[in-house]
């Protein structure tokens, strides 16, 4: 569903993706790990289009990823969650959700919908499934980190996409509200069949929750195994300082 053929990437002379090459199922979840720098933040802006490639293709259910050019139909193939969740803090909760549908609306019925939402009951049964159906009209700001990811998560289930990329998605969360966010994300893409493709700092949190790990170092692909084939002695030499030849 997606393959990446030969991708590269530099920012004037550093080297942040090199020839980078791998297939992804449909419904597959594989997390990405790697050394800091290794390039899982450079490779996830490029698959969502948020990055141009300097050399290299990518193919979406057999298409190239441009020519899901319009809004539409790239909202409706690939999501991103991030980080830093993307969401207004101003706003209440609710339009940070149906911010999921805009791809799929006019202008004036975006702006219609900060007056009076639409598609509510849409947004509502996403917070519900989220446990955030407490919260709908509070002010996005005044949740916690953990309940905020929430927030960006139910933005997802709106917008429904076939692919959700998540770079560090529970980065800034403590261990607790990071393998509540890491399940929820897990379960969800399970349920609705979607593919997921998340970089992750912590190794752990890649092999309780994802099937399949890509190893990224140095912008070079170090290994791409099932996680039943993942060894410490393979982890110890990624992380290490020395060497980066591909496993
Ligand atoms: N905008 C940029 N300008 C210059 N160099 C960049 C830029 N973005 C990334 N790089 C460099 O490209 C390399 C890959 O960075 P990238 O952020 O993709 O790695 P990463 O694996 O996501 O790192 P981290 O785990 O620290 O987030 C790094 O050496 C980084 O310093």
């Amino acid at each position: 569903m997606i393959e990446l053929n030969r991708i590269s990437k530099h920012y004037g002379r550093k080297i942040a993706l090199s020839s980078l090459s791998f297939v992804i199922n449909k419904g597959e979840h594989v997390a990405v790990i790697g050394p800091s720098g290794a390039g899982k933040t450079s490779m996830l802006n490029i698959l969502a289009s948020m990055l141009p490639a300097d050399d290299g293709e990518i193919l979406v259910d057999g298409k190239p990823l441009d020519s899901y050019c319009d809004r539409k139909s790239r909202a409706q193939k690939i999501g991103m969650v991030r980080q830093q969740f993307d969401l207004v803090p101003q706003l209440a909760v609710i339009h940070n959700v149906l911010a999921g549908r805009l791809s799929d609306w006019s202008l004036w019925k975006s702006v219609l919908s900060l007056l009076i939402p639409q598609d509510k009951g849409r947004a509502i049964e996403a917070l519900d499934r989220v446990g955030l159906s407490d919260k709908v009209f509070e002010r996005t700001s005044s949740l916690s980190g953990g309940e905020q990811q929430r927030v960006a998560l139910a933005r997802l289930l709106v917008q429904d996409p076939e692919i959700i990329l998540a770079d560090e998605p529970v980065a800034s969360l403590d261990p607790a509200r990071a393998e509540d966010i890491l399940k929820m994300l897990t379960r969800i893409a399970a349920e609705e069949n979607q593919t997921l493709v998340a970089s992750l700092h912590s190794v752990d949190y890649a092999l309780k929750y994802f099937s399949r790990v890509i190893a990224l170092k140095d912008g070079k692909l170090f290994f791409d195994r099932p996680v039943s084939e993942v060894s410490d002695t393979l982890l110890a030499e990624l992380y290490s300082l020395e060497g980066n030849s591909q496993k």
